[in-house]
This record gives structure tokens, sequence and C-alpha cells, in this order.
């Protein structure tokens, strides 16, 4: 049971009266079994009975097939097929242990990740997912881009994802389709690659996840795992993400989605003990779900091949693209032994695509189909946008108005996130906020992983309503009732900003988004009026003003893809060159190279601190 927003407020600062001491931010004080957020380390999750002993798997690609069902020079290339039934690659593993059907081999009691009786399914009419608003989607405009683009469907039950994810499905009380999810899904399960852009909250980890456990599933592969006393193993799948709370979040998210089909999904992030992950591993991996820091680690101690990869996907792609991670992402895609673009499937997802990024990401996509959905890089409508014209020294009181004005009037339940552009600044404020009251937590790359775990468990919770966070919380993450988040410092990047207020409003819910804007933002002030236009919201005048005159101004104000929708087709830009040999133009490569200039600032080192 989650506590009230109010009432923790209100303890806290009775606390404080009588301490007289900061009420320690509750960062590492959530209660490690409580409600649904008790955390299960990785290690525990579905351990076999001390018997359970693997059988001798001789697992090593062998050719032939079509991984894409589409044709070109895909047809008949090369394919990692491990141990296909009846192809012939690895015949005599018929009868060993990992064959599918929902059993894991018949070896493992699988946890169920419902945390109920999932196998009790609810009926149809208490499905519905609660909360969501598919009216929202209703009239969303969506591009796409590419050679033979398979139709979109309405509903789940017009693909063949197999009964096994249809169940998980309706376990997850998904009714029907997001719009991504409607296009990206058919577009997948056809085996075609795909760059899909797609507002933040709207879906886009079950796009990516329903085809490739249902791919999985369909190819009847074996559970790939590696023989006793083999170190090596080789996934079928890998999602990289740019944080370890988003590759955790993904993790659990695809554990759902794959319950009882059989297929097993397994995540690596730097920050925890490795050898904790490698275990995992070792039982067995078809799925891996990992940040680019650890998954070198992994390749380089050869505990990990990539060989076997049937389907690649980036998830943030456009942050895992970017400068920080570029070096670290091609490494892994390009210079290890995952098979090339049009030998292995890769889909792209983010809410956000610039140009530059789709440029580069073209190098690892083969004949890709792209996708856009909805309107510039957010959930627009449903989050409202408010900017407030606050000199940095006047911040703070500021938000502790915000702060009284929500204790006031929001839902009791409801949480507030606050980014920061520092993480001196992050753990400041922290300190603040909790001097004065307000139960805060916070969350940077500075801290340890056990504490960014327990300060992301206890804001969701509820217990710490209040979260202050870098850019390590502005991607990706999904936790439900943030209602508010305040940009107490503006990022200097409009993209940034696009995924930070994307936490609140998500699937249909509507949520508030305040920005403090001083002369320090000058830089994001026209991208950020022209977003808050296209979404609908009441740009200030003296806001349009800072617009006129930063219009040529310099900073990374670069916009998805520009127009009207979430992301252009950077290859349909009559300014792009396609100099350089036709073929490349869909196939992939030969773009020259990564240069990604253009638009430097991220920061040095920005990958060690976010794997
Ligand atoms: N078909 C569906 N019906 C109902 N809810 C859904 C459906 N698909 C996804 N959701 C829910 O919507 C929420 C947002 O989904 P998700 O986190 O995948 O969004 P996202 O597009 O990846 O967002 P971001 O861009 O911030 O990463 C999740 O809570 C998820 O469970």
């Amino acid at each position: 049971m989650r506590a009230s927003w109010a009432d923790l407020a209100a303890s806290a600062a009775a606390d404080n009266v009588t301490s007289g001491t900061s009420s320690s931010n509750g960062s590492v004080a959530a209660a490690p079994g409580a409600g649904r957020g008790s955390y299960v380390p990785p290690h525990l999750r579905n351990r076999p009975p001390a018997s359970d002993a693997p059988a001798p798997v001789n697992a090593r690609p062998t050719s032939g097939g079509d991984p894409s069902g589409f044709g070109g020079p895909r047809l008949g290339g090369p394919k990692n097929d491990f141990g296909r039934p009846g192809n012939g690659g690895s015949g005599s593993r018929s009868g060993g242990w990992g064959s599918r059907g929902g059993s894991w081999g018949g070896r493992e009691r699988e946890v169920n990740p419902f945390g109920d009786d999932a196998d009790t399914e609810p009926a149809f009419n208490e499905q519905e997912n609660s909360g969501i608003n598919f009216d929202a989607y209703e009239d969303i405009p969506v591009e796409t881009s590419g050679e033979n683009v398979p139709p979109s469907v309405s509903t789940f039950a017009e693909i063949d994802l197999g009964e096994a994810v249809n169940q998980n499905i309706r376990r997850c009380k998904y009714v029907k389709p997001t719009p991504v999810q409607r296009y990206a899904i058919p577009i997948s399960v056809a085996g075609r690659d795909l760059m899909a852009c797609a507002q933040t909250g709207s879906g886009k980890t079950a796009a990516f996840c329903f085809p490739i456990i249902s791919g999985i599933m369909k190819s009847g592969q074996q559970i790939q795992r590696p023989p006793r006393g083999a170190r090596t193993v080789y996934p079928l799948a890998l999602i990289l993400s740019p944080t370890r709370e988003l590759s955790m979040q993904i993790h659990e998210e695809a554990r759902k989605f794959s319950y009882q089909t059989g297929v097993r999904v397994v995540v690596a992030y730097g920050g925890a003990p490795i050898n904790q992950q490698l275990r995992e591993l070792e039982r067995g991996v078809d799925i891996l779900v990992a940040t680019p820091g650890r998954l070198v680690d992994l390749l380089e101690r050869a505990r990990v091949s990539l060989q076997a990869i049937r389907y690649l996907t980036l998830d943030e792609a456009d942050r895992m693209l970017d400068m920080g991670f570029e070096p670290q992402i091609r490494k892994i895609v390009e210079q290890m032994d995952m098979p090339p673009p049009g030998e292995r499937q890769t889909m792209l997802f983010s809410a956000t695509f610039p140009k530059e990024i789709q440029r580069m990401a073209s190098d690892f996509l083969y004949n890709y189909i792209f996708l856009a959905v909805g309107r510039v890089g957010s959930s627009t409508d449903l989050i409202m946008q408010r900017v407030e014209f606050v000199h940095d020294a006047d911040k703070r009181s500021y938000l502790m108005d915000l702060l009284h004005a929500q204790r006031e009037t929001a839902d009791k339940q409801s949480l507030i996130l606050v980014f920061v552009e520092t993480k001196k600044g992050a753990d400041s404020l922290e300190d603040w906020l909790c001097h004065n009251g307000f139960p805060a937590t916070s969350i940077h790359g500075d801290k340890m992983q056990q504490e960014r775990e327990m300060a992301l468990r206890s804001f969701k919770s509820g217990r710490t309503p209040i979260l202050v966070a870098t850019d390590v919380a502005a991607r990706g993450l999904d936790i439900p009732h943030v209602a508010h988040v305040v940009n107490f410092d503006l990022p200097n990047d409009i993209d940034d900003y696009v995924h930070r207020i994307g936490r609140t409003g998500r699937a249909g819910k509507t949520g508030l988004a305040t920005a403090f804007f001083n002369e320090s933002n000058t830089n994001i002030a026209r991208s950020l009026s022209e977003l808050m236009q296209e979404a609908n919201q009441e740009v200030p005048d003296w806001l349009s003003r800072y617009a006129t005159r930063s219009s040529f101004g310099g900073g990374r104000n670069r916009r998805s893809g520009g127009n009207r929708f979430g992301g252009r087709d950077f290859r349909r830009d009559s300014t792009f060159s396609r100099g350089g040999g036709g073929s490349n133009y869909y196939g992939g490569g030969g773009y020259g190279g990564s240069s990604g200039g253009g638009y430097g600032g991220y920061g040095s080192g920005a990958a060690s601190a976010w794997d």
C-alpha cells in the first residue's frame, strides 16, 4: 500500500522538527519486502533445484533459411540456426534439455512475474489496463517509409504471436495494441528491420519484445544454455539500453511477456556483482538485456558470444548512438562476432531520432522501414507543459511553492520528479528538501548501484514521493503515478526535455510538466517554444521573444527529424545526399562512417557513468 503524499510530507516535517536533522532522505530506507516493489535479486530468480544438470549441447551456428521472411539479399543468406529441429544443423540435440513448450525444458519452476495467480485468466471485461485512455491515440498521425511496408493491425488477435504470448498479453491486461504496436509488431513479425520513433509512454517495449519472443518460440530453437563446463553463452536476441535501471525494467517486462513460453530472459548491467549475472547466464539465455559497458566486459571475458544473434534491439537508440555510447555500440555490433545486417533483424526504437543519428544508425540496418508515430517526440497533448521564468537564486522557493500547491491539490498518491543538471545539484537539492520537510530522495551516476535502486524503489512505492534526478532517470523509466515533472534545470538539448517530461503522461494518462527558464537557457528557447506550440500548449510571450532572439543561436536545438511528426525518415530529406552508391541507400552502411559530429556536449565519460 503506497503512503499518502501529504501524510509523508507532514510526518517528515514533524520528524525534522523533533530531531532537528535532515530526514535522511529515505533513499536507503525502502522496506525490502514491501508490497509489489519487492525485489528478487536476479541470482535468486528461477533458481533450479540442485539436481538440475544440463545435458550436453553443442551449440554452433549452421546455415540456411531466411530470417527476414522478406526476400532480397537476406534470402538464402547465412543464418544462425542453433539446433532448429529438423534442419539437420544440430540434430543430435533433439533430446537435449530446453525444448520449448512453456516448461523450461521441464527442469525449472518459473517464478511468476505477475506476482499473482497468473494461471487464472481474468474475465474479459476486467481486463482493460486501468487508466489507459485509448481515445487519446485514435487520431494520431502515423508515417511509414521504406519498401513493401506490411499492413498495420487493429487487434492483437490479427497477429500470430502464439497462444502463450497472447495469454501474457491478457495477463498484462492489454486489450488492444497502442499505435506504435499496431504498426511495429507486424513489421517486426515480417522479419523487417525497423527504425521506430514513437512518443514516450506509448508502449514501445512491448512493440519490440512481442515479435522477438514469438519469433524465438516459432523457430523452435532450444534454450541457449551452455553445456556443463562450457563458459560461453549464445543468446538469440540482444536488447541494449542506456541505463541500468532501464535494462532492469525491460528485463522485468520481457519476463512477463515470455512467462511460460520457455523463452529465457537474462539481464546484465554495470554496478552489480558480475558473478551473479554470470550464474544467471550459465543457466541459459535466449534474450539478453544489457547495458553496453557490462556487455563489453562479458564479451571480452568470452562469457557471451553474439554469433547466434538473430534479433538486435537498441532501445533509446538515439541515446545509444550519441557521442557517449557510439564507440561501445560499434564495438558490440560491428567488431565482435554478431551477424551483419541482413543476417540479423535489427530494430531501433526511441521517442526522438535526430537526423544525424538516423544517418549513423543506418549503418546497422538492412532495407529498413522507418516508422513515426505521433507528433514531435512526446505524448504532447497529454502532458500539460508550463514554463516559468525563474532566476537561479529563486528556484528553490519556486519549487517549494509548486510542492505546496501539489500537496493541496493533487491526488495524494501522486509522485513528483525533479530534474537537475548535476549530480552535486541533485544531492544538495535532496538535502534541502528533506530539511524543509519534503520527503525526497535522489538518483544520479555518482551513487552506488544499490543506492540508485533503493532510491527508485522508495520513490515508486511512494515512501519518498519526490525524486531529484539527473538525466540518468530521463529515459524509458515507466513509473506509475508520476503526476508532475519539474525541470528545475532545463537541459541543453530539446530531445532530453522530451524524454524527461515523458516520465509523466504515459499510456494515455495526463500529466503536468513545469520548467524553470532563465537567461542561461536561451539556447533551448526556440525549440522549446516550437515543441510547445506543436503540442497545443500555451507559449508565454516572453518565451516567444527569447525564441525569436535565439533563432540562429547555437546550442543543440536540433529537432527530431523535424516537421509535424515525431521524426521524419532522413532518407526522404531532399538535402540528404544519396551519393556514394545507390545500393547503400537502403542497404545500410556506407554513409561516411560515424562522424556524429556537429552537436557535441553530452560530456565525456557519459557512458561509464550510465552503464
Ligand atoms: N497495449 C497496451 N495496452 C495497455 N497498456 C499498455 C499497452 N502497451 C503498453 N502499455 C503500458 O504502457 C506503459 C508505457 O509503455 P512503455 O514503457 O513500453 O513506453 P515507451 O514507449 O517505451 O516509453 P519511453 O519512450 O518513455 O521509453 C507501460 O506501463 C505499459 O505496461
